[in-house]
């Protein structure tokens, strides 16, 4: 065991994946004020310039056109703004919006209740759709090609297939796991956006509109110094700020500012680089325990006490990202940020490694 390793020093409750304040994946006590913070346009829309002036165009000309513009299928990490611009193409187009999601369609006759209850030029919002069923998932690509589906009368030999035509209408699909989407269903799409990141700036103007919403006064250094630990991403930024308002709250101070965030993401765990407790452990385990790895997922896991499946989708995207680690055929390895970040002396051997610079988002037309 390598010096400064405990076993208890992972064993810590406070570590649940779920109740971490940088946690990507909203709760549903957040809808409320999701909703609220929630752009009413598109050109209100801030960051993931490509991807929204590719849409914008993709629903000018269907609007110029009088026709349902094609499919669209939204892909990215949680907290990123699919829901957000889902709503957003309804509110262009000014047509309803229907919003279910694949873990809630487990039967294709779930689905066909869905699509025959369709109006004409209607936004179908499926969130996560790749946790559809596959009989349903069957069902969605023959409806968004021909505009109909078999709706199957009986059982057994006698069963049999009644063709129910649909009304023209809109397939809005997010995933934050394109790659498990079958190819047909995803070829059924015309416009595929992929959203990245934020850029720390962009975080920032999101910030700022939040705030006024909100009611909450805050200057410009207490907002760049939340953007910056937000991880890229508007769901965790919005949420900071709430808990820094409510520290300036509680200690007096009027304005949410520089000494405010500090002291509020301090107390919340949340250091200069947006790492949490898990991230640090994750790191620390790395590090410390087994000399900079490369280790395997499970292992790893093990010695941060959390599923092997939290850390790998939870904590290592965002570490991979910003370059503290590199996954290797042989497990997943210390860069020199996290040695340093750690403040402890990188072996050698250890390659420097650059911090990444966050992207932003791109779009691309499907087939
Ligand atoms: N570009 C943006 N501008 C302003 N606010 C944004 C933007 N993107 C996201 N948000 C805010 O972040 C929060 C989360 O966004 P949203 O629910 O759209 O994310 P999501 O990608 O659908 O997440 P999930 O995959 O977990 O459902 C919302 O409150 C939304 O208002």
């Amino acid at each position: 065991m390598a010096d400064g390793f405990s076993s208890e020093m992972y064993e810590d409750s406070s570590l649940d994946a779920t109740a971490r304040i940088v946690n990507p994946v909203g709760d549903t006590d957040e809808r409320t004020v999701e909703m609220a913070l929630r752009p009413r346009r598109l050109s209100e829309f801030t960051g993931q310039t490509r991807v929204r002036d590719q849409l914008s165009l993709v629903l000018e000309a269907a609007r110029r056109r009088g026709t349902p513009p094609d499919h669209v299928l939204l892909s990215g990490p949680p907290g990123l703004g699919k829901t957000t611009l889902a709503m957003l193409i309804g509110t262009e187009l000014e047509r309803p919006i229907r919003i279910t999601s694949g873990p809630a369609i487990q039967h294709a006759g779930d689905l066909a209740a869905v699509l025959s209850s369709l109006t004409e030029g209607e936004v179908l919002f499926l969130d996560e759709i790749h946790r559809m069923s596959r009989s349903a998932e069957e069902m969605l690509y023959l409806a968004m090609e021909d505009f109909r589906v078999d709706v199957i009368v009986g059982k057994g030999p006698g069963a049999t297939a009644i063709p129910l035509e649909l009304p023209p209408f809109t397939v809005v699909g997010a995933t934050t796991r394109a790659g498990l989407l079958p190819a047909p269903l995803r070829d059924r799409f015309g416009f595929t956006g992929h959203l990245d990141f934020y850029a720390t700036d962009d975080l920032e103007a999101i910030l700022h509109r939040s705030a006024r919403l909100l009611e909450v006064s805050a200057d410009a250094r207490g907002i760049e110094e939340i953007a910056r630990r937000s991880r890229g991403t508007p769901r965790i930024a919005n949420r900071l700020l709430r808990r820094v308002r409510d520290w300036a709250q509680v200690h007096g101070q009027d304005v949410v500012d520089e000494e405010a965030a500090h002291a509020a993401l301090a107390l919340f765990d949340v250091d200069d680089r947006g790492l949490d407790r898990l991230d640090r452990a994750v790191l620390d385990a790395l590090c410390r325990r087994f000399g900079g790895g490369p280790v395997g997922l499970s292992t790893l896991a093990v010695a941060v006490g959390e599923e092997a499946d939290t850390v790998e989708t939870v904590a290592e995207p965002f570490l991979v990202r910003e370059g503290f680690i590199t996954r290797t055929p042989r497990g997943r390895a210390a860069s020199s940020l996290a040695w340093d970040h750690l403040g402890l002396a990188a072996p050698a051997g250890v390659d420097r490694q650059p911090a990444l610079p966050l992207d932003t988002g791109e779009g691309r037309f499907g087939s």
